[in-house]
């Protein structure tokens, strides 16, 4: 059966899960457009040739009975209302990240999806997906570098706008880490600390770029983030395990090497778009094919965002006071216990 999609927000991801849906993978149809900017909405249908209704709003798409689930990839502080809208209405959610902008707007989403009485909503951490992630989580679980001691990472965009502020630095660009970093290693955080290296002269004036966030995990896992976003050459993520017995690294993303004019090199990423395509691809193929064969997604789910949220506030806390900042998670609930468990199963 078809799952037919309502998108919420039709800007740059909007539209390329728009894109994937509707070319390239296989299950999904797209019927139902909104967006605040409506011309942006309405010029989805021609770019992308959707046989698709435009709605005024969310609340509007989600009346729609052909929509089965919908896709919210508008602005981050617009999310926490649709999802909620969707758990409402019933309908299966994937929702790029934040989940929520605040730990209280995630938690509030969590209510409602225990209220509700089974997962509808997946979180798009897509970097659970990316199959080097999966090799270095394969090789932790396998205990191939005996006990994870410490973790080396970078984040890294080759600029940012006027527009990005040094605590997106937390909530728009390290969420990515936070999410992938305590799920690599499966423990929870306890700490976290940020400082400041010398200023890039590229960061405008009032972003403090870069920044290292240093993350400890209960069990004692130091880890060690590099927040770099207009290191000029490329975008580019890594990832380095340090174990007791080895180390290991995340792969470089695969491309050709080249020899000319007395040189050996390869081409190192622009865009994020590209980095993670894969990945991408395979976060909404088995959000499709987990809701057809058990009813029910099986990829990150609220809990995580909201995990992901908790650690995000500290962090930015951490920018302004330079101390450790404790990280206090509330308990999990069983509902995404008995989740994992299914999973694991
Ligand atoms: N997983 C990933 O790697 C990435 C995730 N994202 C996330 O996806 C979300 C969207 O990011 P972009 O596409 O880059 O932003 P964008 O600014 O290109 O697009 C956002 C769209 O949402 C629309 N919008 C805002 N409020 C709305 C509302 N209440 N209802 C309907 N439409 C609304 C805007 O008009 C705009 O067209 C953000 O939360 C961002 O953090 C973005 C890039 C990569
Ligand atoms: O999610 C993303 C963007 O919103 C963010 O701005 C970038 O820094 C990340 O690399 C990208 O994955």
């Amino acid at each position: 059966m078809t799952m037919r999609f309502g998108v919420i927000g039709t800007g740059a991801i909007g539209r390329e899960h728009i894109k994937r849906i509707s070319n390239k993978l296989a299950g999904g149809k797209i019927v139902a457009v909104t967006d605040v900017n409506q011309a942006s909405a309405e010029d989805t249908l021609e770019t992308f040739g959707l046989d698709a209704t435009v709605y005024p709003d969310d609340k509007t798409l989600l009346a729609d009975p052909t929509v089965d689930a919908v896709l919210v990839t508008s602005w981050g502080p617009a999310h926490e209302a649709s999802v909620l809208a969707a758990i409402e209405a019933k309908k299966y959610v994937f929702v790029e990240k934040p989940l929520a902008t605040t730990a209280e707007g995630c938690m509030r989403i969590v209510e409602a999806e225990i209220k509700h009485g089974k997962r509808l909503v997946q979180v798009g951490f897509m970097r659970r997906y990316d199959s080097g992630y999966v090799q270095l989580k394969e090789a932790i679980e396998n205990k191939f570098i005996g006990e994870p001691l410490m973790i080396r990472a970078a984040h890294r965009n080759p600029e940012v706008g006027e527009n990005y502020t040094t605590d997106m630095a937390i909530h728009d660009t390290l969420i990515h880490e936070i999410d992938v970093l305590h799920w690599l290693v499966n423990d929870d955080y306890k700490t976290v600390q940020v400082t400041y290296p010398k200023k890039s002269k590229h960061a405008h004036e009032n972003l403090k770029d870069p920044q290292i966030v240093t993350l400890e995990t209960e069990g004692g896992i130091v880890m060690s983030a590099e927040i770099n976003v207009n290191c000029k050459y490329g975008y580019d993520i890594q990832c380095e395990v340090i174990g007791e017995e080895g180390v290991v690294s995340l792969p470089e993303f695969q491309s050709i090497s080249f020899r000319k004019n007395a040189m050996f090199g390869t081409n190192v990423l622009m865009d994020w778009k590209d980095r993670f395509i894969d990945a991408y691809d395979k976060e909404l193929q088995d959000f499709m094919d987990s809701i057809k064969l058990t009813g029910e997604p099986n990829g990150p789910t609220s809990w995580d965002g909201y995990i992901a949220a908790v650690t995000a506030d500290a962090a930015i806390k951490a920018q302004n006071s330079g101390e450790k900042e404790q990280i206090s998670l509330k308990e999990k609930p069983a509902f995404y216990n008995k989740q994992t468990e299914a999973v694991n199963a």
